[in-house]
């Protein structure tokens, strides 16, 4: 079965037509679909069959119980960026030896946390980091799993704000300074360190920059066993694009050869941090046209879905296909429009003189590849309740995360938990 397609005329996620998803839960919502995320999980993870490697799903990008458990269900570590999302993969169940910490300002408590737990590594940026973390383990009297995460100084040519492999950005090691600062991990009794890490970026589309960056990865293993280093583990990260217009991306058949190019038959134990590449396409935003507004020089459609929903497209001037959920005729004709929400800026927008079939108010589009950074970087600005999100499996779909409602102050003077 198809995931997201027409059928009979209207929009479908898997079996389920996301107009009765609407009558039921109303606009706006995020939508995911199980098989979606199946595919795209079990495809990456038989690509990287044979090369030692496993998979951590980067909660950052979809961080809903539901969506971590089905890919628990599937085999999958969890890389975290925090305590909560270490709670999150673990409630999810992701076992503890199946967690990756990684992030550039991890508090104490969070590291304390973490090894009580007993996570499976701690990804270390600094050697700041490295000494703090042996001191906690030493308090906790334990020893800390670690790879250092490496600064390769390599360009993953993506939008500059998730761009993070450069010497100038603020993630990991210089790969310059890593021999020393091994060394250094090597000899801290509350450290046990057991290889490198490196993530260059995100919604990369290009492979050369892997190529490049797993090329001075290699040369760093070699360099380091060379000086008596034991190194078992390399963490590659995450970062593989996906098409949200037309633009080409990388196979996860390109980036597994580009791994095995550079790391087969070195005995390592690999990992792979997908986030995007798992649930970006696997989950959509739908919302209904309030009103459409022609102005002097344009014609605006007022969605009820705003920035704080989805804030992609102003934060990176990123482009998220839309569809009306009633299927346009073929000989439809198309209009520019500025597609925007109900915020008070400017930026509230989706898209700038997008053609579009004709919409009016009352009609549901839909907002496709909003599977990743989507629902999880949405906020309750201009006092907006955050939304729901429903799960699709075959002809059914549940919903894995309410909405918030103001259905608790309607004529009534207290306010619901969330305000
Ligand atoms: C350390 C780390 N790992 C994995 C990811 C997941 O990236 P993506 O969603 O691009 O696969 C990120 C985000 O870019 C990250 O910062
Ligand atoms: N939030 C970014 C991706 C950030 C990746 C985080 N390491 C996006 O929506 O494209």
């Amino acid at each position: 079965m198809s995931h997201f397609h027409y059928e009979n005329g209207e929009f479908y996620a898997e079996g389920v037509p996301v107009s009765r998803i609407a009558a039921e839960v109303g606009t706006p919502f995020y939508c995911y679909s199980t098989a979606k995320l199946t595919d795209n999980f079990t495809n990456f993870d038989a690509a990287l069959g044979g090369l030692n490697a496993k998979l951590y799903f980067s909660c950052k990008a979809n961080s809903n119980q539901a969506v971590i458990r089905t890919l628990a269900q599937l085999g999958a570590g969890a890389d975290v960026v925090s305590v909560g999302e270490m709670y999150r993969a673990l409630k999810a169940g992701i076992p503890a030896g199946e967690i990756v910490f990684a992030g550039v300002g991890k508090t104490r408590t969070e590291m304390a946390e973490a090894l009580k737990a007993g996570i499976y590594q701690f990804n270390v940026e600094s050697p700041g980091e490295l000494r703090a973390l042996n001191e906690v383990a030493l308090s906790l009297g334990k020893r800390a799993p670690v790879a250092l995460r490496i600064n390769p100084d390599v360009d993953a040519k993506t939008h500059a704000k998730i761009s993070t492999g450069k010497s100038e950005n603020k993630f990991g090691i210089d790969i310059d300074h890593a021999p020393a600062i091994y060394a250094e991990a090597a000899s801290l009794p509350g450290i046990d360190v057991k290889g490198l890490a490196c993530h260059i970026g995100s919604q990369l589309t290009d492979i050369a920059p892997y190529r490049h960056a797993f090329q001075k990865m290699s040369d760093l293993v070699k360099a380091l066993r060379g000086k008596g280093h034991s190194v078992e583990r390399v963490d590659l990260g995450g970062g593989i694009g996906i098409t949200y217009r037309d633009e080409q991306t990388i196979s996860f058949s390109d980036y597994t050869n580009a791994v095995a190019e550079n790391f087969g038959n070195m005995g390592l134990k690999l990992e792979a941090e997908p986030g995007r590449a798992i649930v970006g396409n696997a989950g959509i935003l739908v919302a209904r046209v309030i009103n459409v507004k022609e102005g002097v020089s344009r014609n605006f459609v007022i969605v009820d879905a705003a920035m704080n929903d989805l804030i992609r497209p102003t934060l990176y001037d990123a482009y998220h296909q839309i569809q009306p959920v009633r299927q346009p005729a073929d000989d439809a004709p198309v209009t520019k429009v500025d597609v925007v929400g109900p915020i008070c800026e400017t930026g509230d927008q989706f898209a700038e003189q997008r053609p579009l079939p004709p919409l009016v108010a009352d009609d549901l589009v839909v907002f496709r590849e909003a599977g990743a950074y989507g629902a999880v970087m949405s906020s309750t600005y201009n006092t907006r309740p955050l939304l729901p999100e429903v799960l699709v499996k075959g002809d059914k779909f549940e919903v894995v995360r309410p909405r918030q409602t103001y259905d608790a102050i309607i004529g009534q003077d207290r306010l619901p938990a969330w305000l």
